[in-house]
């Protein structure tokens, strides 16, 4: 279980991208994360597996507190953190097979890591997971002569083959047309379930996001607003995430009672 507990992230800039935010993500649920540019939303994904240091606040994944980690500590947990990136994270002179066998480098020795010494196992697994995501027969190609989505499948690849306790996603689709994020979207969750793992995903569309989600959270402006079913994403729910905590009624009320004082006054 991943547990995030009053999570704050203040940049160098000053900017508090995360205000004491908690969560949690359990089983095999999809959380889809939503909110307005700026709410916090990836800064939150890359302080879970800190790729971003939180300033303060707990993250803990089982037993494990990310947050009191060393650095070499980090290294051997962050397997357990497969990570999906926005514009995938590619390595684009090598092949579709070493970048997925890339998501292998973690359970090796730092020689063995340096030398990309993986063993027939891992290819042979790397094989079987290329062929999941639906890329057999590009294994040799090189990542810059691949489409924006099978990049992606292969981004899903180098992540799946960690054997991840959680699936982290930042922003899959934001590089992709709209049938391409589908299919993206459509792989991604079939495989999370497949393989029993939750997924915590950062995503703009808010019809992606309600489509694949068990359960949606909304941030604004760097603290959790919003809290539940795809279903009880209602007009409501979306008014205080993506117009800064107030909800239309209040909005509405607000404009009333000036009207009505401005037509007092006259
Ligand atoms: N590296 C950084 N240095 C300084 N400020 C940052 C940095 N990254 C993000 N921020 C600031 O932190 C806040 C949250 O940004 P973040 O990218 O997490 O939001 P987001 O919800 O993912 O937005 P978007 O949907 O536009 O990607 C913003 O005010 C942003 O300007």
């Amino acid at each position: 279980m991943l547990n995030v507990k009053d999570v704050e992230k203040v940049y160098d800039s000053g900017d508090r991208a995360l205000k004491g935010l908690s969560m949690e993500v359990s089983g095999n649920e999809i959380v889809s994360i939503i909110g307005p540019s700026g709410a916090g939303k990836s800064t939150l994904i890359r302080c879970i597996n800190r790729l971003t240091e939180p300033t303060s606040g707990e993250i803990w994944l089982d037993d494990t507190e990310m947050t009191g980690l060393s650095s070499k500590e980090l290294r051997k947990t962050r397997r357990d953190m497969g990570m999906i990136h926005q514009e995938f994270n590619l390595v684009e002179r090598l092949t579709v097979m070493e970048n997925v066998l890339s998501g292998r480098l973690g359970y090796m020795s730092t020689w063995d890591a340096f030398r990309r010494n993986f063993d027939s196992e891992d290819i042979a697994t790397a094989r079987e997971v290329l062929r999941r995501v639906g890329l057999e027969g590009v294994e040799n190609n090189r990542a810059d002569e691949l489409s924006g989505g099978q990049r992606q499948r292969v981004g899903i690849a180098r992540a799946v083959i960690q054997r991840p306790k959680i699936l982290l996603v930042d922003e899959p689709t934001s590089a992709l047309d709209p049938e391409t994020s589908v299919e993206v979207m459509d792989l991604l969750t079939e495989i999370a379930r497949e393989d029993d793992i939750p997924v915590l995903i950062n995503i703009h569309e808010v019809d992606l996001a309600t489509e694949y989600a068990d359960r949606v959270v909304g941030l604004s402006d760097g603290e959790l607003v919003f809290e539940g079913a795809a279903d009880e994403l209602d007009e409501r729910a979306k008014d205080v995430i993506y117009r800064g905590g107030e909800t239309r009624e209040e909005r509405d009320a607000a404009k009333a009672a000036a009207n009505r004082s401005a037509s007092a006054g006259e």
